[in-house]
């Protein structure tokens, strides 16, 4: 499940207890509904931050509840992409504290947030799709060509399902700090959404900016026209 709470200008959500926090639609809604609260409750300038207790930010949905239904499958991908539309068009700016693991979908949840701190002792940042034998969706490759400005990080990240530490993922562009302990990577995204929430600016034009600065992304991710055949028989 997940928490809400709001110190000063900044809302904190975090994915509690010490599991994977794989992305199910019971955690899936429970997320959408906090992101709900935020929009109501944002004054005009506040700011996000995503966190999550234990060694794990996200493992990705949880394929042992879809149990190989397509229709669970597609169940938890019409929801993340609901959440990510959300996050997408919040109208703050948004931290993701990545003081664990983010693997595939648990990843794009980290990366749909404007900015990423991440924890370094310990967690990767892993797209797990070819190592698990399943076919990354679309809008998937979309929020990370929309992140990640090199191609060879993101064949790296994509097409050779690499396990980057805070370090590596430094290194490629795809975090903004890496912090040797998760309290040290927690300061540091309080210190940022401090930054951010003093520049005052209007929280409703901060959001039309990102859907412009963003569009064809967010077009990619409403844009549930997509088959996903992920049965590697079919290719
Ligand atoms: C009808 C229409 C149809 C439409 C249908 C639409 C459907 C759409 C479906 C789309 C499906 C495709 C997309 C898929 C999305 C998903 O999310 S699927 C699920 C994805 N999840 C996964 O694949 C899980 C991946 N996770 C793992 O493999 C592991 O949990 C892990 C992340 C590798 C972590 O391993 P674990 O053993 O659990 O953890 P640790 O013990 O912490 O770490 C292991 C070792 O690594 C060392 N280590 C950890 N962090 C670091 C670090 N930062 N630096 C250095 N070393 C690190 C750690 O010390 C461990 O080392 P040892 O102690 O030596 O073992």
């Amino acid at each position: 499940m997940c928490t809400l709470e709001k110190k000063g200008d900044i809302f904190i959500l975090t994915l509690t207890g010490d599991g994977e926090h794989r992305l199910n639609p019971t955690l899936l809604d429970s997320i959408q509904s906090s992101l709900r609260r935020v929009r109501q409750e944002a004054t005009t300038s506040s700011a996000l931050i995503t966190t999550a207790h234990g060694k794990f930010f996200s493992n990705g949905y949880d394929i042992a509840w879809a149990q190989s239904s397509q229709v669970r499958m597609a169940q938890m991908d019409s929801l993340l992409r609901s959440v990510v539309s959300d996050l997408l068009t919040l109208p703050m700016p948004t931290i993701a504290a990545v003081t664990g693991h983010a693997s595939a979908a648990g990843y794009i949840l980290a990366l749909a947030h404007d900015y990423l701190v991440m924890r370094s002792d310990r967690g990767f940042l892993y797209m797990s799709e070819l190592d698990i034998n399943l076919v990354i969706p679309a809008w998937f490759v979309a929020v990370v060509e929309a992140k990640v400005g090199s191609p060879s990080a993101r064949r790296h990240i994509v097409m050779n399902a690499a396990k980057l530490t805070a370090k590596d993922a430094l290194r490629l562009g795809v975090i903004d700090s890496a912090h040797d302990t998760v309290a040290e990577t927690f300061e540091a995204a309080q210190a940022r959404a401090l930054d951010l929430v003093k520049r005052g600016w209007d929280g409703h034009v901060y959001a039309q900016n990102r859907m412009r600065f963003l569009g064809r992304v967010i077009r990619a991710v409403e844009d549930t026209s997509e088959r996903n055949t992920n049965t590697s028989s079919r290719l």
